[in-house]
């Protein structure tokens, strides 16, 4: 590690990551890490390489750590969700690397760029993104922070979600508006659900629909649909555009103040969601956002009910999105918090069972019965409201087989209640390869987890929930100024790599480095929330992002436990008290 100048410079990838990646250039930045394109020096393999900062530094950035892992593994294998390769501890055992495989974009730098997203891209990537949803849904499971930063592309438009950092199961979340483990919800502002942002406690699937319409505005907007400035703001944004919520509605977000403060914010002048969304949008994208911007969560068009939806007609094809037929329910349940070191131990604790070989045994587990309509969600409902979203998956239909990820298995029966951890079964496995293939120990480095070479491949493969819609359904998707490519493409790094020169799409924000080991400052790495305003301007729009309107739409997502939902999630009482009296 070198130490250079007056803040004490490091060397941001350890040398036991860098004799097995290559590390070729900084991808983009989050508030919890760097991201780095690399190549596997012995697979040849392009990856993205996550270094997460201080990845224990507090219960919370713990448990976020704990959470990112273990969904991400759980929910790898579909198509358009990103897959995690490897986990790697750092040697100072406070930082951790994850190894994903590569991206060539995500979607806010791509919107930024202006009209690189025709109306078919447009579509679909709501088509890719409805069907991840679905995915994780139908595994209860909600992502709750869907943003285009979030939504990795590639130049032949296809979609992986990413970053399960905030994700939770709901089967393990009561809703219980006293439970502080509850309240660190720090989804990104201007996707946050009206509900959330008016302090309801209630947690449901249709958070994460309310962020698919914002993303779907953007995307037919070229810029955010509610850029709110405050929660305040965002709320008076969100009401001055869609449809009026009854007073059933405003009562069933169970909001200690919504009533009041939705009462005075509809007094406000309005601009629906059509004079928004320019008169140009097609009747069909409109008809969608306003099904997904509603104001009462369980009226939101679920995942299954959005594929059905015309918009996206050109692609659905119901064999082709796939849903668990289980309930993903983690290890530690969402409601306990764990010490930090507990925390650590339990993900080392995978580490060295893999090590020891006595990962669990795969093959053990049973695929929990999916009901008839091939999913798990007892709140999907179809478009024609003829129950439970039957035309999603019919019988036969390619349903996911559940893997073996160190999490635990729970029957979903839709009246079940929600099970305690007691009742779960939990089982132990290789976490990232869900097989027993191997413990390798980098060269002089610490223990990691090793997928074997070739499960990794971009090459589409007929694990469950791959599709290959991209070739066969969607000729021409590739993402080229001045419309889509006329030359038929592939999906490979070969192919992605020589669009890089020349394709707008694919990001240059960082040079090439010289040498595996980029330097920044500690300081600013540990100080994030003055090292996001210290951050100058750069050049392409991730980071432009990140350092003004995303990360102060967050607010600092590493604020202590519990002060998360007053300063940046909901509203609290004084806010709203203050609003009350200085309103007309
Ligand atoms: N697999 C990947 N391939 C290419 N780029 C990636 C990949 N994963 C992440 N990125 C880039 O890095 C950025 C940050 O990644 P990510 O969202 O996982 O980090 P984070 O610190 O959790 O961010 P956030 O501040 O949103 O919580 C993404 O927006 C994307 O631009």
């Amino acid at each position: 590690m070198s130490n250079k100048g007056a803040g004490i410079t490091i060397s941001e990838v350890e040398e036991h990551i860098s004799l097995k990646y290559e590390i070729k250039r900084r991808l983009g930045k989050g508030a919890y890490g760097i991201v780095w394109k690399a190549v596997d020096r012995q697979t040849g393999e392009v990856v993205a390489v996550k270094k997460i900062f201080d990845a224990f530094r507090n219960r919370t950035d713990a448990q976020r750590t704990f959470r990112e892992i273990m969904f991400l593994q759980e929910f790898g294998d579909h198509a358009n969700i990103i897959k995690l390769i490897n986990v790697i501890r750092a040697q100072n055992d406070k930082d951790i690397y994850l190894i994903f495989e590569h991206m060539d974009t995500d979607l806010h730098a791509v919107i930024k760029k202006g009209s690189l997203l025709k109306d078919v891209h447009k579509r679909y990537v709501m088509y890719q993104l409805l069907k991840a949803t679905k995915y994780l849904h139908s595994g209860n499971v909600i992502h709750r922070d869907q943003k285009p930063s979030n939504i990795l592309l590639d130049t032949d438009c296809s979609v992986k979600l990413c970053d399960f950092g905030l994700a939770r199961s709901l089967c393990q979340t009561q809703e219980d508006a006293g439970n502080p483990t509850l309240t660190e919800y720090v989804a990104t502002r201007w996707y946050r659900a009206p509900e959330i942002l008016l302090g309801s406690s209630r947690y449901t699937k249709g958070i994460d629909m309310w962020s698919i319409g914002c993303i779907l505005g953007e995307m037919l907007l070229g810029k955010a649909l509610f850029p709110g400035t405050s929660s305040i703001n965002q709320i008076e944004k969100i009401l001055s555009a869609i449809a009026h919520p009854s007073p059933e509605d405003i009562q069933s977000i169970k909001s200690e103040y919504g009533a009041s403060v939705i009462q005075r914010m509809l007094l406000k002048p309005q601009v629906p969601l059509e004079e928004l969304l320019q008169p140009a949008v097609p009747p069909d994208a409109l008809d969608l956002v306003q099904r997904l911007l509603v104001f009462n969560p369980d009226k939101r068009l679920t995942a299954g009910q959005a594929l059905q939806h015309p918009y996206v007609a050109r692609f659905h094809n119901p064999l082709k999105e796939p849903a668990l037929g289980y309930s993903v329910v983690l290890s530690v349940g969402d409601d306990t918090q764990l010490s930090v070191v507990q925390y650590r131990n339990k993900l080392y604790e995978q580490i060295e069972t893999t090590s020891s070989g006595t990962a669990g045994e795969k093959g053990e587990k049973e695929p929990v019965a999916i009901d008839g309509e091939g999913h798990s969600d007892p709140e999907e409902k179809s478009l024609d409201g003829n129950g439970d979203g039957a035309s999603d998956v019919p019988a036969g239909s390619e349903v996911p087989q559940p893997r073996a990820p160190h999490v635990a298995l729970q029957q979903t029966a839709p009246q079940a209640s929600p099970t305690s951890a007691q009742e779960t079964r939990q089982l132990t496995y290789n976490p990232i390869t869900h097989a027993p293939n191997g413990f390798v120990k980098s060269p002089g480095g610490p223990p990691h987890f090793y997928r074997s070479p070739g499960t990794t491949s971009r090459t589409p493969s007929h694990q469950p929930g791959t599709d290959d819609a991209a070739s066969s359904e969607s000729p021409n998707l590739s993402l080229q100024q001045g419309g889509p490519a006329a030359a038929a493409h592939t999906r490979s790094f070969s192919l992605a790599l020589t669009q890089a020169q020349n394709n707008p799409l694919v990001r240059r924000e960082e040079p090439p480095t010289a040498h595996s080991g980029l330097c920044v400052t500690t300081a600013r790495l540990n100080q994030r929330s003055q090292a996001r305003e210290a951050r100058p301007a750069h050049r392409f729009s991730k980071k432009v992002f990140q350092t003004t309107s995303n990360v102060s739409g967050a607010g600092d997502p590493r604020a202590k436990l519990g002060s998360y939902s007053q300063a940046y999630g909901t509203i609290n009482k004084t806010q709203l008290d203050n609003l009350l009296r200085s309103r007309p």
